[in-house]
């Protein structure tokens, strides 16, 4: 069975690669759908059924527990899967000062962000063949580290540096990996990030169907990163010449004078 795999289907960027994934690949027999509210995955089943596109499979559960790990093993095994698409875009970000933030959602990002998108990655390759496609939602704040947003930046400073090494590991196997690191984008993150919104530059935000555009193209090309958006671009050409301890104390900076 030739089937693709999105975490973070419920909402935002996930959602999105849900709904475009069958336009480039045509021949999928189903996508496998990660996210805990089973409302949303049931509308967006429903959706697909209506434009008659690929059928979705439902895993509803969090995936910082094991036994969508375990559920997930045994449907690979008995269902002979060929992924040929996998997308780890689940994750979340609560912006503030590491004082005033909870320990368990400084450690949460952590598990969800770094920990659940490297076992599902193990999880899926083994089941992955020649010419299939990873896709990996990093971040821009993965160019540098950002103050208030310590954790987060951290976390996908992670995804960006995972997605290189794996890729040049499974590059023999002639899979690729590709790693997407837009600026802010308009989705439910925004809502559950603290006052990260009030820091974001309304010019700078994207929408998420734009992201995902651009993430299909490039993982269709085999690029190895994906920067979404011209102040992006230029945020991680100026990352590459301005050391860490500079661009962290400019953000800080920023965030004082808002304050
Ligand atoms: N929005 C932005 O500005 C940017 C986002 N990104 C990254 O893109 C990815 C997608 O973000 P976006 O679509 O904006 O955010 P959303 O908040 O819209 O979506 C997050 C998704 O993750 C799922 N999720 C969260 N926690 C868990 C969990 N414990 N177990 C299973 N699923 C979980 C949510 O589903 P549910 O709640 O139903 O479980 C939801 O489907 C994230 O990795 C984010 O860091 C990168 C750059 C910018
Ligand atoms: C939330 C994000 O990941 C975004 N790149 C930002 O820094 O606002």
């Amino acid at each position: 069975m030739r089937i693709a795999i999105v975490t973070g289907a419920s909402s935002g960027i996930g959602r999105d690669f849900v709904r475009n994934i069958p336009k480039v690949y045509r021949h999928l027999d189903e996508i496998w759908v990660f996210a805990r509210r089973e409302d949303r995955l049931l509308e967006l089943q429903k959706e697909l059924e209506k434009k008659k596109t690929v059928k979705l499979r439902l895993f509803t559960g969090d995936l910082m527990r094991d036994y969508i790990y375990e559920r997930l093993a045994k449907e690979l095994a008995t269902n002979n899967a060929d992924v040929r698409m996998l997308v780890n875009a689940a994750g979340f970000g609560k912006y503030g000062l590491i004082e005033s933030l909870k320990e368990e959602d400084m450690l949460g990002m952590i598990d969800l962000n770094c920990q659940a998108l490297t076992k599902m990655t193990l999880k899926v390759l083994p089941f992955m063949s020649k010419g299939s496609r990873i896709i990996q939602m990093a971040s821009a704040a993965a160019f540098t580290p950002q103050p208030y947003f310590t954790v987060y930046a951290a976390t996908k400073s992670y995804v960006k540096s995972f997605s290189f090494g794996l890729r040049n590991e499974v590059r023999k196997m002639k899979i690729s990996v590709t790693c997407v690191c837009p600026g802010p984008v308009r989705t439910e993150f925004f809502g559950l990030a603290g006052e990260a919104s009030k820091y974001t530059n309304p010019r700078m935000m994207t929408t998420s169907v734009h992201v995902v555009r651009e993430a299909l193209i490039g993982a269709i090309r085999r690029q190895a990163v994906i920067t979404v958006g011209p102040y992006m671009k230029v945020s991680r050409v100026l990352a590459k010449f301005i050391p860490d301890g500079i661009t962290a104390y400019g953000f800080q900076i920023f965030n004082k004078y808002n304050n």
